[in-house]
């Protein structure tokens, strides 16, 4: 590939990402969190929080990257089309390959971008998901400072495997779904053009639109299975695989929705629970995860796998944020919502990616909770 056509790939691959990746932002947090109501909420949520720059955040890598993955994708489909057909760039004008053959070699290109797309859509991800503002006086700084400090954490806690988490669901994301994408552009220019001819601009940007409309609604199933899985490291989370990840029940939503969908959950008004150095809230009150080792779930067959959480709720008027006055916590159990549950005594926090600091490290600072719901 010449330099010239390497430079334009990246140049346009960039204003590409700039353009869309605050919706790519807003995509990637309705997936992993359960704390918006939709995107329009999304949008003011991270606007009111983290200004116009949250859109922004974790964008610089996939910036960087965007030339070798997108050179990988087309010379990997070139070069496989080459193989099937043995015909070149020029002569395809007048031997067009079959659908079969483009679909193929559009698989082939998928398959391997994604390999080279891994690590750094990870990374992505996990910046998106921060939902601090970036300069907030006083505040808890985030977790990641920024992409390298990122994947020199993701390196450290946890493996050098931890920087391809979720790349099998982006590698099957990504190869079929980028056939589909040559198929539907191949058949797109040729509908729209004369035999023997190249298709005008026109007709690639229309083409190339279509095309990327298609393939992302094939995409998207995985994509949700692959943002949470690339996120489950975080919030200690385990699945045990894609399986789990897809059959896996989502929290659900917190605050007052949860609420008001599920009265007859049993409240709790009493005291917040104690945690060594810091108040179990963050900035907006919201959702604590917290996991038992011996929950107890009525009507669970496997209690080892029921988590519980507990909800701070606040009640109107608003409290100050980073305070309990006028708020209670609601435990709800995860798979079970409907379930009445019972209070443990000592529960161990885990990270949420909604607060993800609000409780220190779990091992090290137990949480105590008083034992009766009044
Ligand atoms: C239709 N599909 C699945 C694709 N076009 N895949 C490649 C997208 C890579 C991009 N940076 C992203 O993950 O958003």
């Amino acid at each position: 590939m010449p330099v010239e056509e390497f430079v334009a790939g990246w140049i346009s691959g960039a204003l590409g990402l700039v353009l869309g990746h605050p919706f790519d932002t807003v995509k990637v947090r309705l997936q992993t969190q359960s704390t918006y109501r939709g995107i329009i909420d999304c949008m003011v949520k991270t606007y009111r929080h983290e200004s116009i720059l949250g859109f922004f955040k974790g964008m610089s890598f996939p910036i960087a990257s965007i030339a070798v993955v997108n050179s990988v994708l087309f010379g990997v489909y070139s070069n496989a089309l080459l193989a099937l057909t043995a015909t070149s760039h020029h002569e395809r004008r007048l031997q067009p390959p079959s659908y079969t053959h483009v679909f193929i070699a559009g698989c082939t290109g998928g398959f391997l971008q994604a390999y080279c797309l891994a690590p750094f859509d990870l990374i992505k991800v996990r910046l998106q998901n921060q939902t601090e503002p970036r300069a907030r006086q006083g505040g808890p700084p985030p977790r990641y400072r920024g992409p390298v400090h990122c994947a020199a954490s993701i390196f450290q806690e946890e493996g050098p495997r931890g920087l391809f988490r979720g790349a099998w669901a982006l590698t099957l994301r990504d190869t079929p779904t980028l056939g589909i994408y040559f198929v539907s552009y191949e058949w797109l220019c040729r509908q729209a053009t004369p035999g023997g001819q190249n298709p005008s601009s026109t007709t690639v940007l229309v083409a190339g639109g279509f095309a990327g409309i298609t393939s992302w609604v094939t995409a998207t199933p995985l994509d949700v299975i692959k943002s949470r899985m690339q996120m489950a490291g975080l919030e200690q989370r385990e699945y045990q695989g894609l399986l789990d990840c897809m059959l896996r029940v989502p929290p659900p939503p917190v605050g007052m929705r949860l609420h008001r969908r599920c009265p007859q959950l049993p409240r709790w008004d009493g005291p917040p629970p104690t945690c060594p150095g810091r108040r179990p809230s963050g900035k907006h009150g919201g959702e604590i995860s917290m996991r038992e080792s011996q929950p107890s779930c009525p009507g669970t067959s496997r209690p080892g796998r029921c988590r519980w959480g507990w909800e701070v709720v606040r009640s109107r008027p608003r409290p100050r944020p980073d305070s309990f006055v006028n708020s209670y916590l609601k435990p709800w159990c995860w798979r079970h919502p409907g379930h009445p549950v019972t209070l443990p005594s000592t529960c161990q926090a885990a990270n949420s990616p909604l607060d993800s600091r609000a409780v220190p490290s779990a091992a090290s600072h137990p949480i105590s909770f008083p034992t009766s719901s009044p």
